[in-house]
């Protein structure tokens, strides 16, 4: 870098933040005087107005004149908001205006434009010259994925092409420039490595000034209808799945709004590790979520469903157990495709027959029996679908209901009940009727016999014995109605509830013999099949469900009652997607029939015995909208770890040599041997305050297990180590500082240092538990230490020992 160029950057620098420091002092007064404005409108918004409504003119005026002050508060607020957000986002550029430069010339012009990129726009009070283009812009596209030479950009009017002259990039702090480096082939691998070289932080950053190529395609990538990220531990796919968020916002200001976007989330605490990202470009949040919560709202009040996390512990924890290997079974099938099929057959079949459903019974008496339902089901042209039959059935219910109610009236049972009503029920009933006969059109008739009966209650005196008894006889018709009314209000609530469906019976009935599951699924029966049977029935007997049963479940519901859909919302992003089962996610596409979906994942970090692979034919994702709308983008380097902790994690994978380290040194992982496990305790107390000593804010002591973890928790805490904190499934917030958690857990999340509590075989020895593991360590951006006693975890066997340090 020459003196010149550091003078005229400097110089520019000191233009552009007079510029801000000019605009802000323009804008407070005005920002304060109109939030000062609003909120004088609000609180006097009464005394504005004039409310008279003795006259139709008068009416009508007042409806005006509250009309006229909303608007007017309205778009003062309106105004005022605008005017905060553009405050706001000055704000922040002020901390650092720019930190990317372009030089390009576009062909056919003859000037060069210096295009400084930065967290917002900013333009020149002449309102025509950008000083500062926003990160998101067309033409920003342009620092992220070109070096200096030919280059182009896409804008709504089309390709723009030209040349790039120079690509620079800025450490500011402020107005001071700190360094600027001109930047060739990759976005400065100097700012880069700084950046990862940082600590762990109890919230996600933002990477909008390092950005790279293949991040930014997912970033903007707007045309698939489903986008799916492969991408190695560590690669970024949290974190451009939030910058594409800010992108879409951003492009799409004028249609789409913060909670038109929901992220599925693999916990609660990860919500809370990438809450900031947003709010910190200047954009809200989007809605989040996790797939149990969805769960829950859908059939929390009928079913107990079982959490992810208690599946887990079972297969991780349970493999004495009677039955484990039917349970194994049951998860991976009822979560494949297959099985999906096969519930697409078993409605199928149901259309023609099967069907169960609840009767209505009113005290110990069938009002209509499960067998009339069937029979009037089946009565229906079967060409008619399935839930649409449903609702032409829960119509006939509601029809059927008002017509035994009128016979009911006569029964003794109402007779006795109006014996029991004293004279304060009669008054209350009155009232009460008096009320649903102003309410109820259908009662209408009813009502003016009411009125009548009212008016001689006033006449008593004169009406003669005559009348007394025909006002007897219709005040306990009334009454009798209104007795019936009442026993038939929660009927009618659960026939208009889809309750007369006996689900529980549906679902465990596709649960039959081998032979009678081959007719209803249209399938073979899978392995285990009578112990997986027996546990799905077990279950279900105790108003239950497994975690691998609650979808399909409610996949089985919808082709039955219908879709209930969310029309609202335009896009979905699924985070950690390799653990999400087909079904999850032909669940998500009808839920929500407008949205495009994102799915970030890695197979390579695949715990759950549910799996879906995200890549390649066989894919589901792949089939879910078709190939056509279908892109997949691979993200093979690795920039969360050190250069030495990719390269000994991804030697535990197969196919891990297709992961590539960035270029960033630190230590080798280091190995720790121990002859007991009480030696290997006081080893890792001695480690934890050596780290801290470093300067290490974040650590993690990694378990296999839950219970695990307390044990750990607890020997560390009597070692007199200190503030270490013990994370479950119920902790809602992620902190820095020293912790004890499950891997499960620590999906999606890195630490300063990792130190797997136990890497010895006696823990970690199946397959099926080798990604467990990996994820584990690839939590680790700077250290990374496991802590053995006795044989080796053989996912550790073949890896070279010129990439670990044995201690
Ligand atoms: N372009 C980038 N510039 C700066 N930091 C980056 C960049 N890409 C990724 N990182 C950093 O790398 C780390 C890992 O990113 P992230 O958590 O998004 O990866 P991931 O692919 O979701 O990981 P995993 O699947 O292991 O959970 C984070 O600290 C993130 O800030």
């Amino acid at each position: 870098m020459n003196k010149k160029d550091w003078e005229q950057e400097q110089l520019r620098l000191q233009i552009v933040s007079e510029k801000l420091q000019e605009k802000l002092t323009e804008l407070e007064p005005e920002v304060l005087q109109l939030y000062g404005q609003a909120s004088e409108l609000r609180k006097h918004f009464w005394e504005e107005v004039t409310v008279n409504t003795s006259t139709d003119e008068d009416f009508e005026e007042s409806f005006y004149s509250i009309k006229q002050q909303a608007a007017l508060l309205s778009e003062r607020e309106r105004i005022h908001q605008k005017r905060l957000q553009q405050w706001k986002s000055l704000n922040r550029l002020q901390k650092s205006p720019y930190f990317g430069r372009i030089d390009f010339k576009e062909y056919d012009l003859n000037n060069t434009e210096q295009v400084y990129i930065g967290l917002s726009s900013f333009l020149a009070s002449d309102g025509m010259e950008f000083l500062v283009y926003d990160w998101r812009s067309p033409i920003a596209s342009l620092y992220y994925d070109h070096s200096p030479g030919p280059a182009s950009y896409i804008t709504p009017g089309g390709q723009i092409s030209g040349s790039m002259e120079l690509k620079r990039q800025y450490q500011i702090r402020g107005n001071q420039l700190i360094n600027f480096f001109d930047a060739s082939i990759t976005i400065g691998d100097t700012l880069l490595q700084q950046a990862l070289g940082q600590g762990a932080d109890a919230q996600m950053k933002s990477i909008v000034a390092t950005i790279q190529k293949e991040q930014n395609a997912i970033i903007r990538n707007d045309s698939s209808r489903m986008l799916i990220v492969q991408g190695a531990a560590g690669s970024g796919k949290t974190t451009a799945a939030l910058q594409r968020v800010a992108y879409l916002l951003y492009k799409h200001r004028e249609r789409l709004k913060a909670d038109q976007i929901v992220l599925f989330s693999p916990n609660p605490m990860f919500n809370s590790y990438v809450s900031t990202v947003l709010p910190e470009l200047g954009e809200e949040n989007m809605q989040q979520t996790t797939f149990q919560e969805y769960l829950a709202f859908w059939l929390g009040s009928t079913m107990k469903v079982e959490d992810p996390f208690d599946q887990m512990e079972y297969v991780l924890t349970e493999q004495n157990a009677e039955g484990y290997e039917a349970r194994v079974e049951g998860i991976r099938y009822k979560a494949s495709e297959d099985f999906l099929q096969v519930l697409r057959n078993y409605a199928e079949w149901l259309s023609k027959e099967g069907m169960l459903f609840k009767g209505i019974r009113l005290q110990d008496r069938d009002l209509i029996t499960a067998e009339q339902m069937k029979e009037q089901f089946y009565s229906y042209d079967p060409s008619i679908r399935l839930a649409n039959r449903v609702e032409k059935l829960q119509e006939w219910l509601l029809n059927e209901l008002k017509i035994i109610a009128r016979k009911e009236k006569k029964m003794d049972w109402v007779s006795e009940e109006l014996d029991y009503l004293d004279n304060e029920q009669y008054v209350e009933a009155y009232n009460k009727l008096l009320k649903t006969v102003q309410r109820d059109e259908e009662l209408f008739e009813a009502a003016e016999r009411y009125a009548a009966v009212h008016d001689r209650i006033h006449n008593f005196e004169n009406i003669g014995e005559d009348n007394v008894f025909d006002f007897a006889d219709q005040q306990v018709d009334l009454l009798r109605q209104m007795i019936v009314k009442e026993h038939f209000k929660p009927l009618r609530r659960k026939v208009k509830r889809l309750k007369f469906i006996d689900m529980n019976g549906l679902y465990s009935q596709l649960f039959g013999e081998e032979s009678e599951y081959r007719e209803m699924a249209g399938a073979e029966v899978p392995s285990c099949w009578s112990d997986m049977r027996e546990q799905t029935k077990d279950k279900l007997g105790k108003r239950e469900l497994f975690y691998e049963d609650a979808t399909p479940y409610l996949f089985l519901k919808e082709l039955i009652e219908g879709s209930r859909t969310n029309t609202i919302v335009r896009h979905i992003f699924v985070d950690e997607g390799q653990d999400y089962s087909p079904f999850q996610y032909a669940f998500l596409k009808r839920l929500f029939p407008n949205a495009r979906m994102t799915v970030l994942g890695d197979f390579g970090q695949a715990i759950f015995t549910q799996s879906t692979l995200l890549q390649g034919g066989d894919s589901p994702l792949n089939k879910l909208y078709g190939e056509a709308e279908t892109t997949l983008i691979p993200l093979l380097r690795s920039y969360r770890s050190t250069q030495e902790n990719v390269e000994f994690t991804r030697s535990m994978l197969p196919g891990g040599e297709e992961i590539i380290p960035f270029n960033r040194s630190g230590s080798k992982p280091l190995i720790q041997l121990s002859d007991s496990q009480e030696e290997r305790l006081k080893q890792m107390a001695k480690d934890l305050a050596a780290l801290k000593a470093e300067g290490f804010g974040s650590i993690a002591i990694i378990t296999k297990t839950a219970e695990e973890s307390r044990e750990a928790y607890e020997a560390l805490t009597s070692l007199g180590c200190e503030g270490v904190r013990l994370i479950t499934k119920e902790t809602l917030t992620f902190e820095t500082g020293i912790m004890v958690i499950p891997a499960y857990l620590a999906k999606g999340v890195e630490f300063d240092a990792v130190l797997i509590y136990d890497a010895s075989s006696h823990t970690y020895n199946r397959e099926s538990e080798r990604k467990l593991f990996y994820t584990a360590c690839t939590r680790a951006m700077h250290r990374l230490h496991l802590y053995i006693t006795g044989e080796w975890t053989p996912y550790l066997h073949s890896i070279d020992k010129q990439l670990y340090e044995a201690r």
